[in-house]
Parts: structure tokens; C-alpha cells; sequence
């Protein structure tokens, strides 16, 4: 695993832009296309910060969400929906390269339909993306894989539904562990002094949270963070 800390936010999406350009093209070079997972939240301000910047051929991306909320695209909660409305546009890639939920689905259907798209492109026993970005929330989540929900043991399905999300909204579909640490290359982005305690606890006291479950069996591990977050980790 390695940490990389950056100066501050600006320069922590330059920093991860950078990792992504460098295994988006070698994935191009490889298998001709670049299979990505993200997250919603405060990557995606990062992303629009950074990917304008790097220089690979967006064509060959193919986009798919670590986890979604199961609302309507133009909810202010759809992750898709973030995305389309402020990083399609800013960078030479189309909505149809998203792999997006299928819409008016219950959790369970989407879950179940989303393995479905998934196996258009992963023809394996597990997926194995190019690489997973990843956040983590303030208890130490990750996708939406909460502490102490019975999903976190889940090691069968590619994804799963949640329909009693402690992050509102409620119901979601998410990857699961055994996906997540099938992938080549796994990152966490975070910034901001929030971060800094739920970092000591993982990153020093090592406590068993979920993101402390991201453990990639043959892939790598990087945390890219900005000065604030990373505030209680030794130099
Ligand atoms: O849709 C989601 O809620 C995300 O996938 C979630 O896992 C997110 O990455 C964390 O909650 C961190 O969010 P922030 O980066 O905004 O703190």
C-alpha cells in the first residue's frame, strides 16, 4: 500500500489524475480499453479538476459506478447524475460510456440488472476492473458498504442492493468485497480536515472498518490525500 499526500486539493487531483492517465493508457495498451469503477461524492470535484488535464484516449473508457443510489437520474442524490451534469462536457466522454442502473427498478432488480451489464464486459468467475476509485465516509465506509451491515461479509454476487443505507438515500446498489479487491489498481481520494480522524483509525490504529476490508489480492493500494486529512499520519 502507499500514501501520497499532497499539498492540498487542487494538487491531490492533479496527483490522482496523473495515476489515472498512466494506467488508463497502459489498460489501453493491454486490452484496448480502460474499465473504471468510481465513487460519487467529493472524487468527482477531484476528477473535474484533474482528468482535463491528462492525455489518453477517453474513447476507450468504460465507466461503471462502485455504488448508486436507486433514484431517478435528475435527483439531486444520483450519482450518474452528478456526473453527467459536471464532468460530461469537461472531458472528451459520453453518457453512453457510463454504465448506468437501470431506471424504475426496485434495489434488488437493479442489482441484479447491473450484474447483467457488468458481464458484458467481465467474462471472468470475478470482474476484474482497471481500477477502482474509491472514498470513504466519516464511519469509515466505502461504495456502500457500511460498518456492521451483513453485506460486508457478502462474497458471492459482483453487486448487491442496500435498501437501509445509514447515508441516506435508503436504497442503493453497490460492488462488493470480492470485486473490489479483484481489481488492478484500487484508490482512495479524500481531502479535507473531516477526514483526518477516520484516517488515524485506519491507516494507524488499524480498526476493522470497511475500508479497512479493501485489500486487493494481487492489485495495488494507493491513498491519496491533501495535508489536512492526513494530519495524524507520521511523515
Ligand atoms: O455514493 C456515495 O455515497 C459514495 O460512493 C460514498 O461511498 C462516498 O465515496 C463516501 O461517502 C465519501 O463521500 P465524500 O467523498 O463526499 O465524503
Amino acid at each position: 500500500m502507499s500514501v501520497i499526500v499532497a499539498e492540498d486539493e487542487l494538487e491531490l487531483s492533479l496527483k490522482l489524475a496523473k495515476l489515472i492517465e498512466e494506467v488508463s493508457n497502459e489498460s489501453i495498451k493491454q486490452h484496448d480499453k480502460f474499465l473504471i469503477g468510481v465513487s460519487g461524492g467529493s472524487l468527482i470535484t477531484f476528477l473535474i479538476n484533474g482528468l482535463p488535464k491528462i492525455t489518453t484516449d477517453f474513447s476507450k473508457w468504460k465507466i461503471f459506478f462502485n455504488d448508486e443510489r436507486v433514484v431517478p437520474i435528475d435527483d439531486p442524490d444520483s450519482t450518474f447524475g452528478a456526473y453527467k451534469k459536471d464532468l460530461v462536457g469537461k472531458i472528451p466522454i459520453s453518457e453512453d460510456q457510463f454504465v448506468q442502473i437501470k431506471q424504475g427498478l426496485t434495489a434488488d432488480a437493479a442489482a441484479k440488472d447491473y450484474i447483467q451489464q457488468m458481464s458484458v464486459y467481465f467474462t471472468g468467475k470475478l470482474p476484474q476492473f482497471d481500477m477502482l476509485l474509491l472514498g470513504m465516509g466519516p464511519d469509515g465506509h466505502t461504495c456502500s458498504l457500511f460498518p456492521g451491515h451483513k453485506l460486508l461479509e457478502e462474497n458471492c454476487v459482483w453487486v448487491a442492493p442496500i435498501i437501509d443505507s445509514p447515508k441516506p438515500p435508503l436504497a442503493r446498489i453497490t460492488i462488493t468485497f470480492p470485486v473490489i479487491n479483484n481489481a488492478r489498481h484500487c484508490i482512495f481520494a479524500m481531502a479535507g480536515e473531516g477526514k483526518a480522524e477516520m484516517i488515524k483509525k485506519v491507516l494507524v490504529d488499524k480498526e476493522d472498518l470497511p475500508v479497512n476490508k479493501v485489500k486487493p489480492s494481487s492489485g495495488s493500494l494507493t491513498w491519496i490525500l491533501d495535508k489536512s486529512a492526513a494530519k495524524y499520519l507520521k511523515n
